[in-house]
């Protein structure tokens, strides 16, 4: 019998990862890259006020590229084979789209305005309408929040909305509709867009839009226009039910079939956000805790739903049933800057060399400056006196959203070079990870072991150990470069019907573990006085900055 394969297809921050899988055996038979073109350019953004906008031409454009690198190696035969695509993306990243499901940005009238375009997961212009949800949830009879974390964040679905609402009168008389990356996308392949026709991810309406079945779905119409009125009548162009990711979306359109060179029939699955699919393409089992570490961090937890009844876990990013794999309650939680704050002080130290000597030295120095730091720093003695930071570049996820938080250094000096500010950058992030880690436990969710994957956990061994040790457990290292689009496969398989169960599709599809950090005795109690320094500098920032 001829090997049968499935497509998973990674939308990250920078770029989507297409990956090509066999479904006997999970070996990779193609795999590609493509980044994001006008991303790249820096068009849409303003860090200052918190903008992150994406075109959805660089989403199409990516998609084919990708996918199109990752199958071209297989033969005709093969490509014949391919029998599922599933998709993850980042979010809450949402767009406005009009009675067809076209996102207003594909729209000559619209085509430059970043009100009309996707909203990155990062994009924070929203943090005053999340009080303001947060306000409504504390008056309303029904706390819409309670399975949020009990505080909803500016990264997600409703805020993006009312902001856009209040920022654009144009966007928001066009807007038929709201729709997350990860369902939008999906629709496309199937060629059907109508927003009231689609499947909507339960994982995105679970934990960024608070759609629950005990609520009936979203929050009421009433809770909504308490928020504000111009949510009014919203609520009823939306959706009332979810689907999980094993389930089918549809199956591919005749224009992609042939753009992709693929068979009609393929079988489109229900879309989720990265970290989910990444969390069943690391071999998620209950009370793992799998960290995503990437640009931001996303940690996912599972449980057997009748063992997390009556736990309600505070300041994390939800609980939703079946969020990441049907069946169990899936909690998230995370840091909304991780390599991004890597990358924050990258380009601290690069942008003036591509100032004053061009482009070529500036990508010389790009490519080597955060091993050269890593390196140095490992080398580093660790003391209670060294330099302290928090980890809220881009504001705190979790524990307990709050993203008008931002970073502070203490300790410093005139030895302070910029190795020993790394250092603390990185230890920052190992603290924010502490924090959230200690908050699962103290709330009741035991976590049996750590599991890491994303760019960081394959890329930097400091950042690893660091991590290890400030957590004082070991944490395993996925084999897969790609396992965010590793999971999205075998949610393909599964939806196609291949594999019965998601347990069965990592059996078959999942690589194991290629790495394992062990915490060194040495630097524990250490770094259980650093962190007691990070606590005491977050609680200042927390109430004077
Ligand atoms: N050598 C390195 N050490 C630490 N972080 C790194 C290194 N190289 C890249 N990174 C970080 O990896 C992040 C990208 O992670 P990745 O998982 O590839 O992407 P995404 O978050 O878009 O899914 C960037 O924020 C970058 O700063
Ligand atoms: O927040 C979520 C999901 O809830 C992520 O999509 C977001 O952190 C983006 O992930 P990356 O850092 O790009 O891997």
């Amino acid at each position: 019998m001829s090997s049968t394969y499935t497509i998973g297809i990674d939308f990250g921050t920078d770029s989507v990862r297409a990956v090509v899988v066999n479904t006997a055996n999970g070996s990779t038979a193609g795999a590609a890259v493509s980044y994001y073109k006008r991303w790249k350019e820096g068009k849409y953004c303003d860090a200052s006020i918190s903008q992150f906008r994406q075109h959805p031409k660089d989403y199409l454009e990516s998609l084919e590229e990708a996918v199109k690198g990752a199958l071209a190696g297989l033969s005709t035969e093969e490509r014949l084979q391919v029998k599922g695509i599933s998709i993850d993306t980042t979010g809450s990243t949402v767009v406005a789209v009009n009675e067809e499901g076209i996102p207003l940005s594909l729209l000559p009238e619209f085509e430059e305005n970043p009100h009309a375009m996707f909203i990155l997961w990062k994009d924070h212009t929203a943090n005053k309408e999340a009080e303001e949800v947060n306000a409504a949830a504390a008056k309303s009879a029904i706390d819409y929040t309670k399975y949020v974390g009990g505080i909803y964040s500016s990264e997600w679905f409703w805020a993006k909305i009312l902001k856009t609402y209040r920022t654009d009168a144009g966007v928001r008389a066009a807007a038929y509709s709201w729709m997350e990356h990860c369902d939008w996308i999906s629709a496309v392949l199937t060629g059907e867009t109508k927003p009231l026709e689609i499947k909507r991810s339960r994982c995105a309406a679970g934990h960024k839009a608070m759609w629950n079945e005990e609520f009936d779905g979203l929050p009421s119409e009433e809770f909504l226009t308490s928020i504000d009125p111009l949510l009014g009548g919203l609520r009823e162009r939306l959706f009332q039910d979810t689907a999980t990711s094993d389930q089918v979306m549809g199956t591919i359109s005749a224009e992609w079939a042939e753009t992709l060179g693929l068979a009609t029939g393929v079988v489109i699955g229900v879309g989720a956000f990265d970290c989910h699919m990444g969390a069943v393409g690391a071999e998620i089992s209950p009370y793992a805790f799998v960290r995503v570490m990437g640009t931001s961090t996303c940690d996912i937890l599972i449980a057997p739903n009748e063992e997390m009844k009556d736990t309600l876990v505070k300041g994390i990013c939800g609980q939703v049933d079946g969020s990441v794999v049907p069946g169990y309650l899936g909690m998230e939680a995370g840091q909304s800057a991780y390599g991004d704050y890597y990358a924050w002080f990258q380009k601290l130290i690069v942008g003036p060399v591509r100032s004053l000597l061009g482009e070529e030295a500036a990508a010389q120095l790009e490519d080597k400056i955060l091993p050269y730091l890593s390196e140095e720093a490992f080398k580093l003695p660790v003391s209670e006196n060294d330099v302290v930071a928090t980890d809220w570049i881009n504001g705190r996820r979790t524990p307990d959203a709050n993203h008008t938080l931002k970073a502070g250094f203490i300790g410093m000096n005139l030895s302070t070079d910029a190795v020993k500010m790394f250092k603390a950058i990185v230890e920052a992030t190992s603290f924010g990870s502490k924090a959230i880690v200690d908050r699962f436990i103290s709330q009741g969710v035991p976590i049996k072991e750590v599991i890491a994957i994303g760019g960081v956990a394959k890329k930097s061994p400091f950042v690893m150990q660091n991590l290890s040790d400030v957590l004082n457990v070991p944490i395993k290292v996925a084999t897969s470069d790609q396992a965010c689009a590793l999971g999205a496969a075998m949610f393909a398989a599964v939806a196609a019907g291949i594999h019965p169960d998601v347990k069965t599709a990592q059996e078959k599809m999942g690589s194991g573990f290629d790495k394992e950090y062990y915490p060194r005795p040495e630097y524990v109690e250490v770094y259980q006085k650093l962190y007691s320094k990070y606590q005491k500098l977050g609680n200042f920032i927390e109430t004077n900055a």
